[in-house]
């Protein structure tokens, strides 16, 4: 479980977002949404660790969150595979980080690379791959590293509709089978309603969290039209 107490964010003078109070229980997904700069991947990076928060404290597990670690994944839009290693040597990278034996990383690549339908494409170089393949081998190498925490910033915010839609599938259809944490961020309200189980509204003053909305059918067919609207009244009283 992450907990987040009393949270401000912001930047040398610049506050951005305040007495943000969140419990993010093991295996559910959070999405965060908000305005365009209300500080959506401020608080991502903070949880990660790659920035300092300007106050309250952050825990995984009771253990405070001080830097970056491996357990805590973060997933951008833009894909960073490295270009001169092949799909399944980007695979590899974190297990050869973490030490595991080079037969034992090809294996498990080639596992993640299957599971996420890209069989046959594992010596491809990702020049050779489009931006849908590109974040099928990120998703991955992410899954591969096995965190107990992905932190997604839009990951598939510059994919055409089609295949953004195939890798919410995707992603649903391996967190199915794995439950890990996820805090995603999202400009796309049906996405929001579509992966979360919850959805925080941030932006606004003087809270960092404007509202909270539990989705009755995350990832299922039932009417979420409701938590939509809600979250789009949020969304519409932080501008
Ligand atoms: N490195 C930085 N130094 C100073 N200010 C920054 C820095 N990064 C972001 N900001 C400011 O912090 C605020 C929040 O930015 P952030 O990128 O977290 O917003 P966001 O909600 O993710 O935006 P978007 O949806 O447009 O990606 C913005 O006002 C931005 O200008």
């Amino acid at each position: 479980m992450m907990l987040i107490e009393d949270l401000s964010v912001g930047y040398r003078e610049t506050p951005v977002l305040r007495g943000i109070d969140l419990k993010i229980e093991a295996g559910e997904i959070l999405v965060l949404v908000g305005g365009s700069g209300c500080g959506k991947s401020t608080v991502l990076r903070t949880l990660a660790g790659l920035h300092r928060p300007s106050g309250g404290t952050i825990s995984l597990d009771g253990q405070p969150i001080a830097r970056t670690s491996a357990e805590r994944a973060l997933v951008f839009q833009e894909d960073g595979l490295l270009p001169w290693r092949s799909v399944r040597r980007n695979v590899e990278l974190p297990l050869a980080i973490r030490g595991v034996s080079k037969s034992s990383r090809r294996s498990q690549a080639l596992s993640w690379i299957e599971r996420v339908g890209l069989g046959g494409y594992a010596d491809h170089l990702p020049r050779e791959l489009s931006g849908g393949m590109r974040q099928r081998v990120q998703l991955a190498r992410t899954l591969a590293s096995g965190p107990r925490v992905i932190l997604a910033d839009e990951p598939f915010g510059a994919l055409d509709a089609q295949t953004r839609r195939a890798m919410q599938l995707l992603l649903v259809d391996v967190w199915s089978q794995q439950p890990t944490t996820i805090v995603f961020v999202t400009h796309d309200v049906d996405e929001a309603v579509f992966l979360g189980d919850r959805v925080a509204v941030l932006g606004g003053k003087p809270t960092g969290i404007r509202s909270i909305v539990d989705v009755p059918f995350p990832r299922g067919d039932g009417d979420n039209s409701a938590a939509r609207a809600e979250i789009l009244a949020a969304l519409g009283s932080t501008q």
